[in-house]
């Protein structure tokens, strides 16, 4: 099933248990317009409500970008207009937001550049993976602007204190094979095998327990909380649904009857 969202900008596709949203501005590099967002949360909509959709993955169209950050031509508007851009920022860190607790996987398929509020997406991410020669950056240093919180600290998250130093003081760009080095992403693959890596790994994730899934993202998700933003009342009931669910039934007879289990989310 194909879709459009933000007049083409955004447009998404479910195919074999993954539901794929691709970011379509190749002539900016795939920049992330403001209706883009919009896009993006409609999309994540029709994924959610579909039980046939697994796990979802992220990528930008054509081969030289990811997503090359926000749209910087849209810069001047919101500077000009502090609603607008409160209501941006609100917009922009929701939608990292709901990626991080949207209750299936989400995956990040780079290729070509990915920066600034592209990496932003791609490390609310659950899994990044790139292709050789993607590039990776955060220039705000290079433009006078401050990279978000919810950003800085999923880097810092991810690479530790002293890459994320280096990585918002240079604003400099980097390779895969650097950003796979410092745990920035999961792992890089020549550019041609890139589509099948994500293809095995969406095949895995999609034969694994919806519930297992959520409850273990949940999880993660809460470890890199605040303490007190711990919703552990929530944790321990996406725990014993799991318990409680026909699935784990059928994941403990798949095991002794020795053959693969078939989840239903249930
Ligand atoms: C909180 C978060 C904030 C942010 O995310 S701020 C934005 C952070 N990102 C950036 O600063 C990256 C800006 N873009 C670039 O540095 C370069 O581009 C690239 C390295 C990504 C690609 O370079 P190359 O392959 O040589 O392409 P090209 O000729 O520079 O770009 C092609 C067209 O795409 C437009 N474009 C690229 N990135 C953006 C963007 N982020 N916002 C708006 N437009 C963009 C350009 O201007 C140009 O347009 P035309 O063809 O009309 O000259």
């Amino acid at each position: 099933m194909d879709m459009e969202f933000a007049d083409g900008k955004i447009l998404a596709e479910i195919k074999d248990g993954v539901g794929r949203i691709t970011f379509n501005q190749p002539e900016k590099r795939n920049a992330m317009s403001v209706t883009m967002w919009d896009g993006m949360a409609q999309a994540l909509d029709v994924f959610e409500k579909d039980a046939s959709v697994r796990c979802v993955v992220l990528t930008g169209a054509g081969d030289k970008a990811f997503v090359s950050g926000a749209d910087i031509s849209q810069f001047d508007k919101l500077r000009s207009d502090a609603d607008a851009q409160r209501e941006y920022s609100k917009q922009t860190a929701g939608g990292r937001l709901r990626l991080g607790t949207y209750p299936k996987p989400v995956i990040a398929e780079i290729r070509g550049f990915c920066m600034g509020g592209g990496l932003g997406i791609a490390m609310s991410c659950d899994i990044r993976i790139a292709a050789e020669g993607s590039q990776f950056g955060i220039p705000a240093a290079k433009l006078g602007i401050a990279y978000g919180f919810d950003m800085v600290r999923h880097l810092v998250d991810l690479v530790g204190p002293a890459h994320a130093h280096m990585i918002l003081m240079t604003g400099e760009r980097f390779d895969a094979k650097e950003a796979e080095r410092v745990g920035l992403i999961n792992k890089v693959v020549p550019a041609d095998q890139l589509a099948a890596e994500v293809t095995k790994l969406t095949a895995t994730l999609a034969m694994n327990a919806p519930l297992s899934l959520y409850a273990n993202k949940r999880t993660v998700q809460a470890v890199l909380q605040d303490r007190a933003d711990r919703d552990i009342a929530a944790l321990n009931a996406a725990m014993a649904a799991c318990f409680d669910s026909e699935d784990y039934k059928e994941g403990r007879r798949a095991f002794l009857a020795k053959r693969k289990p078939a989840f239903q989310g249930r």
